[in-house]
């Protein structure tokens, strides 16, 4: 059977309830505003006249800044909502992992939620039996099965949920975000398996704001504004048109909000390509961007036991890294020198080195990656 999604011209209204603004002066005034003001109801028009077509092999980002309808569009494709007009068509078994705890009852057992979560997954109690072992060995919660769920952590309730999600092996996966929970331990196991999951399928859709990963994972792109599709081609093109929208909202002075709430480092990616030692210097060597396609203008080594910031950083152009993400000609590459604490020789800084990058060296957060063998 083939797998396919097709969208055609679709909307979406949803009720929105909406509350006057009153000037509340005392309790009084609280009470019969609550009382006498109801909030009104209004249609909002969430997405409209979205159209685009995937097939076998289709790995779609989804981009857009805050507010944009990312994931409405995914809520739409696993028929959450339902169009107000045009058509959704999903042909294939689908799973979307959008809400690891959907399903989920705090008062039943853990077992009992494998078998609510994964009925309302549409699998059947007789396969859910064979299930039960590998989850719950997955999710290292065997000694807890016979426990309610409302006394598990935040962390093993996620790490259950993402268990059952990925049990099964679906054609199709739609992701809001890059799924991984709890400690560093159980994350490494649920990067191989999302990993399996999404080489296993035949259709992936992934709305994100990590550039890096949707470049990594996906071959096609769409870009949402405002409930829109702007743009419609292959990843490069999409992130190119991504990056464009954003700079003509930077100089319109519309600051896509991503960047005010941003935490420092999580939307700043890179890589550290050479590293080098000499007088009581280091020299590094790399690239680094921010999602909206800026350069950050710091960057920190931390040896085992010392944060170093860069004394002196010139930036350039980089070809290959401006074509590779869609940009036009920022200049990302970057020299930086660090100069090491007195006295101290890059031998007996020793043990691990990281390289961060940020807007400036006091929220430099963000790990760059590393060129193979540089940083060890
Ligand atoms: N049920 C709803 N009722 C009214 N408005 C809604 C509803 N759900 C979403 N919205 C609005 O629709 C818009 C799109 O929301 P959505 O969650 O799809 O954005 P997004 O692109 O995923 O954003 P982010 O990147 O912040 O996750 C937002 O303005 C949001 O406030």
């Amino acid at each position: 059977m083939t797998t396919s999604i097709t969208v055609k011209d679709l909307c979406l209204d949803v009720p929105a309830f909406v509350q006057r603004e009153r000037e509340q002066r005392g309790w009084l005034d609280l009470f019969l505003g609550a009382a006498f003001d109801p909030p009104s109801r209004k249609m909002v028009r969430l997405l409209s006249g979205v159209d685009f077509q995937l097939k076998d092999g289709d790995r779609l980002a989804i981009l857009g800044r805050n507010g944009a309808g990312k994931s409405t569009l995914l809520r739409v494709l696993n028929q959450v909502y339902q169009p107000t007009t045009g058509s959704v068509e999903v042909q294939g078994s689908c799973q979307a992992l959008l809400n690891m705890s959907l399903g989920f009852s705090a008062e039943a057992t853990v077992r009992e939620n494998i078998f609510l979560r994964g009925i309302a997954m549409g699998l059947t109690a007789g396969f859910l039996r064979t299930q039960v072992d590998p989850i719950l060995e997955f999710s290292g919660l065997r000694e807890k099965a016979s426990h309610r769920l409302r006394t598990l952590s935040s962390g093993q309730k996620m790490r259950l949920g993402f268990a059952i999600s990925t049990s099964i092996q679906n054609d199709i996966i739609l992701m809001d975000e890059w799924v991984g929970a709890g400690d560093a331990e159980f994350m490494s196991k649920a990067k191989e398996r999302m990993q399996d999951r999404v080489g296993g399928s035949k259709i992936l859709v992934l709305a994100s704001h990590s550039i890096g990963l949707l470049r990594n994972i996906c071959n096609r792109g769409i870009v949402l504004e405002q409930g829109r599709l702007i743009h419609d081609g292959d990843i490069t093109s999409a992130l190119k048109a991504y990056h464009e929208l954003l700079a003509e909202l930077r100089a319109r002075n519309i600051f896509p909000e991503a960047a005010a709430d941003a935490s420092a480092g999580a939307q700043i990616y890179g890589c550290a390509e050479s590293l080098s030692f000499s007088g009581g210097k280091a020299l590094l060597k790399g690239w680094i961007l921010d999602m909206e396609g800026v350069v950050p203008s710091s960057v920190v080594i931390e040896f085992a036991d010392t944060r170093v910031a860069a004394s002196k950083i010139s930036f350039h152009v980089r070809p290959d890294v401006v074509a590779h993400f869609g940009l036009s000609d920022v200049k990302c590459g970057f020299e930086a020198e660090f100069d090491l604490p007195a006295g101290r020789s890059a031998s007996s800084l020793g043990g691990k080195v990281s390289v961060f990058g940020g807007k400036t060296d006091g929220d430099a957060e963000a790990p760059l990656r590393s060129a193979p063998g540089l940083l060890s």
